[in-house]
């Protein structure tokens, strides 16, 4: 059965527009059919680093077959061709610069917790640079087990989110 989803995607290395750009296509090669892009958006950086070049966020309103883990790895497969140093490898920085962070947000009403996984993402509710292109691709969009994306925005406050580019190209 396909199942519809959200990734969230971040890059503030490189060519920030190029790496999400690329990200799109590395996902149609793991069986992730991205269907719908936000606009590009640059944003304040947010957690423990602050001192650092500003992010391009956009989220991708995906189809697929793929069951929560084995979509999680296709998010990493991406993130690895990218040279990524995972959570728990050497040089790893939490929160730190990234070509690409590819997170997965939602995936139908599926709430899931495991080791290396929860779902729906646990910042999803609470990260301005998250919600705004989730609200672009679905303004009535439902957060299962947390409510109206559009209430959870209202409740934040600050980070600077500004819209700087077009919706990627999905190829639709
Ligand atoms: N919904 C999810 N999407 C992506 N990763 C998740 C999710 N839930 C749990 N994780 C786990 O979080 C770990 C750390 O992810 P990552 O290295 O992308 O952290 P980060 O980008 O610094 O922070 P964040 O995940 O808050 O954006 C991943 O290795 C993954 O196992
Ligand atoms: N603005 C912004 N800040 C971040 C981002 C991001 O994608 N955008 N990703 C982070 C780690 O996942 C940490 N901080």
């Amino acid at each position: 059965m396909r199942e519809i989803g959200y990734l969230g995607l971040g890059s503030n290395v490189g060519d920030r527009r190029m790496n999400l750009q690329a990200t799109v296509e590395l996902l149609w090669a793991h069986d992730v059919t991205v269907l719908l892009s936000s606009s590009v958006y640059e944003t304040e950086p947010v957690g423990e680093v602050l001192d650092q070049r500003t992010f391009y966020n956009a989220c991708l309103r995906v189809e697929t077959r793929l069951k929560p883990e084995p979509l999680l790895d296709a998010c990493k497969a991406v993130e690895h061709a990218f040279g990524r140093v995972q959570a728990g490898e050497e040089g790893y920085i939490k929160d730190g610069p990234r070509a690409i962070d590819v997170d997965l947000l939602l995936l139908g009403a599926t709430e899931y917790s495991s080791e290396r996984l929860t779902l729906p993402h646990r910042e999803v509710t609470s990260r301005r640079f998250v919600l705004v292109p989730l609200l672009e691709l679905d303004p009535h969009l439902e957060v299962p087990g947390r409510g109206r994306a559009v209430d959870a925005l209202r409740m934040l406050q600050g980070q600077d989110v500004r819209r700087a580019g077009p919706p990627l190209d999905v190829g639709a």
